[in-house]
């Protein structure tokens, strides 16, 4: 029999994993969303309560409820849904605040119809609620919400996802400085096109990443978080931006760059105590200046959204 109210946490995740520009991500444990979605009489999707931070109840205007009417549209239940936001993730904060509301109300809708899509399809109707709030369709974002651990977007049209390896003792460590970027406007900064020679070194970046996961190979790992195409051109909206990965990476980080389209800045270190350490590092380069900020120590989380 299925159920007719779900409780869901919804992970924050960080996209690009600086050389995989609109493909990389990785999944977070100790911050998400809560969201309940429940079923109602009523045709519709039906946004009762967002506490946290205040966004749009109009469905159409809340990712949540346009990545819902995109999967009510395709399934045509003889119901209707209403959802509740309990937003931990700050809007514009790099740690796919939109992504989670996104892929949290179709990953709970799907459920609550007895699961009659599959993941990929699940993160497709998800990319719809999440185009409204950063101007174009992607899911580096989404994919590791849904799927867990790090993941790869290997073509959006069609969506094709492939799960990666997380190797053991791998955490993150990321920085959230109290400043809001939007996704839309640090697309906009991007230029349309970029030299040849920085696209090699990208791909094969993005390449030896994927192949350092798969074969555990933390010091090729380390050798591959570079970003040559984006990070140049965000990273002067991030103040102290080139101090903080400094310091990350004097402490012990394999890696540091700009989390999702920024403010947050992510590192990736083997095991805890070199994650602490890297955010004691990062704290001070932010606390002797006025900008308000907040740190976190995740494991990767390989389970992605999870029912409470
Ligand atoms: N449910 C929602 N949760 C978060 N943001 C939402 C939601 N619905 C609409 N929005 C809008 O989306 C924008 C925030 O999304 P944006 O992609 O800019 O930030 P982000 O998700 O934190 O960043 P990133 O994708 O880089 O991790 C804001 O303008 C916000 O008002
Ligand atoms: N890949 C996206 C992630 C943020 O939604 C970007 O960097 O613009």
């Amino acid at each position: 029999m299925t159920k007719n109210e779900i409780k869901i946490f919804s992970p924050a995740t960080v996209a690009n994993v600086s050389c995989g520009y609109d493909v990389l991500g990785f999944c977070l444990d100790t911050i998400g969303d809560e969201m309940i979605v429940r079923k109602t009489e009523k045709k519709g999707i039906f946004i009762t309560k967002i506490e946290g931070y205040k966004l749009p109840f109009e469905a159409k205007k809340n990712v949540a409820g346009v990545s819902a009417l995109a999967m009510l549209a395709d399934a045509q239940p003889n119901c209707g849904f209403e959802i509740e936001i309990y937003k931990k993730i700050k809007p514009g904060s790099g740690i796919g605040s939109s992504s989670a509301s996104a892929c949290g109300s179709v990953f709970a809708i799907n459920e609550l119809l007895g699961r009659p899509y599959n993941k990929t399809q699940v993160t497709d109707f998800a990319m719809k609620g999440e185009a409204l709030a950063s101007g174009s369709e992607h899911a580096d974002n989404l994919a590791p919400g849904i799927f867990g651990g790090f993941t790869l977007v290997k073509s959006t049209s069609p969506l094709e996802v492939l799960q990666l390896p997380t190797p053991k003792d791998m955490y993150a460590t990321i920085i959230h400085p109290q400043i809001e970027i939007k996704t839309s406007d640090a697309r906009a900064i991007l230029p349309k096109e970029f030299p040849l020679t920085d696209a090699i070194t990208q791909w094969a970046n993005v390449g030896s990443f994927v192949h350092a996961l798969h074969t555990n190979d933390y010091d090729l790992l380390k050798r591959a978080l570079h970003d040559v195409i984006v990070e140049p051109h965000r990273s002067r909206l991030i103040p102290h931006f080139a101090e903080v990965k400094s310091a990350a990476l004097i402490h012990g980080a394999l890696g540091a760059g700009i989390s999702g389209a920024g403010p947050s800045i992510f590192t990736l270190s083997k095991g805890i105590e070199n994650a602490k350490s890297v955010e004691r590092a990062m704290r001070d380069v932010y606390s002797s200046t006025t900008i308000a900020f907040e740190t976190y120590v995740s494991r990767i989380n390989t389970g992605g959204i999870k029912i409470l």
